[in-house]
């Protein structure tokens, strides 16, 4: 398995794969890994991992259609097989979806089908799980179709919300166990 990211902040789920895949711990070669943001730990660590890495985003490539097509063709030219969603903000257009389908994961930090879809990301959807006075939340492995959030599920893992809970300690409870969902997941997905 070659794998790739997209990453739009630090990309922690990814940066767990890559150290999975040293230890042996994954049969996965992570190869490329693109963000959005310029600026991003994603890159940075990437960068130093010795991965391919590019910042393609809407400000350099201001038409859907260019953009999806920079996407795509750096990452089959990377050699990648298998695409990772680690915190990246943004639709996926149709080049990258029909290149990856069904090697094409994205992990959410909720229990969908509650809390996801367009809108909701990053400190969003703890918010609204907190608003909600939901008792559990956790984290979400899918298959990323065309609509947002709707791809089949291949895990989840839950963890409690406590009446004490703010948006950094709900965050920091899911936070923690999304870079071992994301290897199970990815352990099932490399699975002859
Ligand atoms: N075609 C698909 N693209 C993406 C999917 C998907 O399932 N199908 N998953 C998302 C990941 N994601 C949540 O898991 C997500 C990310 C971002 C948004 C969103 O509304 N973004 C805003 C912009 C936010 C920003 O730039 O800071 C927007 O597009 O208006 C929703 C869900 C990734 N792509
Ligand atoms: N809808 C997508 C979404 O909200 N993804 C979430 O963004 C965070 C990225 O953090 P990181 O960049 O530090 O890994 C992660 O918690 C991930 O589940």
């Amino acid at each position: 398995m070659k794998l790739a990211f997209l990453a739009s902040h630090g990309g922690s789920a990814a940066k767990h794969l890559v150290q999975a895949s040293r230890e042996g711990a994954l049969d996965a070669v992570p190869v490329a890994l693109v963000s959005n943001n310029s600026t991003s730990a994603a890159l940075a660590w990437a960068r130093a991992a010795g991965l391919r890495t590019a910042h393609l985003s809407s400000a350099r490539y201001p038409d859907a259609g260019e953009l999806d097509e920079r996407i795509c063709s750096f990452l089959l030219d990377s050699g990648a097989d298998t695409l990772v969603l680690s915190g990246y903000m943004r639709e996926l257009g149709p080049r990258v979806l029909n290149a990856f389908a069904g090697r094409l994961v994205n992990i959410h930090p909720s229990l969908l089908p509650r809390h996801g879809g367009r809108g909701m990301y990053g400190d969003r959807v703890h918010e609204a799980v907190l608003a909600a006075g939901d008792a559990e939340s956790g984290a979400t492995v899918h298959l990323v179709t065309a609509g947002i959030d709707e791809g089949p599920m291949l895990a989840q893992s839950r963890v409690p919300v406590l009446p004490s809970d703010d948006l950094a300690a709900l965050k920091a409870r899911v936070q923690a166990v999304e870079g071992d969902l994301m290897l199970r997941a990815l352990q099932e997905l490399a699975r002859p």
